[in-house]
């Protein structure tokens, strides 16, 4: 029998473990697969998670988020690479440093701090280590409503709003960094808006927008989007299609939503293999 030699991108999630499979790594990686990516994994931390809740987190230290990270960069070689849940600062400068060090390119930062069901996903201390360290050597950053309120300092209600918010973030990360975009995600607003995405590259500024799906099984989305813009800058796409293309698919995803647990479900990630 004759073997193929297959050639494939690799992506690789820097992100917490979350044992009910909705979010962080687990999601990731699906997401990547999904993208016909091979995906690789630094582990951060550990949670005991549910569609819930956050019940516990165990964190890695950092010397083994370091090894892991540059055991798969020095053999397998990555063409994009995505951080999640980072949880404290030790772990932050590591993943900083690694990303200097090894010339980790097409980064995407998702600067996870609180969870949808509110549970505090990173120390109080780590935020300015994040915004210092990790978010200037980003291609983009993804955060959500809170997250975009806390970089920018400005309470979000409305469009308008995440616009002035995304243009603050850029203005504040673009002085001395390389980040190309900032986009400002919905999930988290009400009314017309929920749903609806903000992009704000130091030139234009875009809506993106697409159905907005009825349903309280959204654990996850921000990881999904995060992951699915990963795969595809390791598939080559430039920046904006894969933002544009990454918000088509967790709107797919999100419309063949699990509903497993007896909370918040997870994203139907594998949606053409899913019975409507
Ligand atoms: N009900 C919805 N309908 C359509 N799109 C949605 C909906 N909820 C979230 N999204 C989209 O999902 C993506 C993730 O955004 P969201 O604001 O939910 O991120 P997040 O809060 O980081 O997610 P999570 O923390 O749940 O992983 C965005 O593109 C957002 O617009
Ligand atoms: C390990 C991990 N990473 C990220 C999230 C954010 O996702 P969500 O806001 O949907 O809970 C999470 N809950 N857990």
């Amino acid at each position: 029998m004759t073997t193929t030699k297959t050639s494939i991108p690799i992506a690789l999630t820097i992100a917490g473990s979350d044992s009910g499979g909705g979010a962080g790594m687990q999601t990731d990686l699906k997401t990547f697969a999904f993208h016909c990516v091979h995906g690789t994994s630094a582990i951060t931390c550990i949670t005991a998670q549910n569609t819930l809740g956050v019940v516990r987190v165990d964190a890695m230290t950092s010397d083994a988020v370091i090894a892991q990270i540059r055991a798969v960069v020095e053999d397998i070689g990555v063409q994009a690479a995505k951080t999640g849940m980072l949880l404290n600062q030790e772990i932050i400068t590591a993943v900083a440093g690694e990303v200097t060090a090894l010339q980790i390119n097409n980064l995407v930062v998702d600067p996870v701090m609180v969870s949808r069901t509110g549970a505090q996903l990173i120390d109080d201390d780590a935020i300015q280590t994040l915004c210092n360290q990790l978010i200037p050597q980003a291609a983009i950053i993804t955060p959500n409503r809170y997250e975009a309120e806390i970089l920018s300092g400005l309470e979000i209600v409305c469009l308008e709003d995440m616009q002035t918010a995304a243009e603050i973030i850029y203005r504040n990360i673009s002085k001395n960094s390389g980040t190309k975009a900032v986009l400002v995600k919905g999930g988290g607003m009400s009314g017309d808006v929920k749903g609806v995405d903000v992009w704000f590259n130091g030139e234009r500024l875009e809506v993106l927008k697409t159905k907005q799906v009825e349903t309280k099984n959204t654990h996850g989305t921000g990881c999904t989007l995060s992951a699915a813009i990963t795969a595809n800058l390791a598939l080559g796409k430039d920046l904006w299609t894969a933002v544009k293309d990454a918000k088509e698919y967790v709107t797919s995803a999100l419309s063949y939503s699990l509903d497993i647990g007896q909370g918040q479900g997870p994203v139907g990630h594998f949606f053409p293999l899913l019975e409507k």
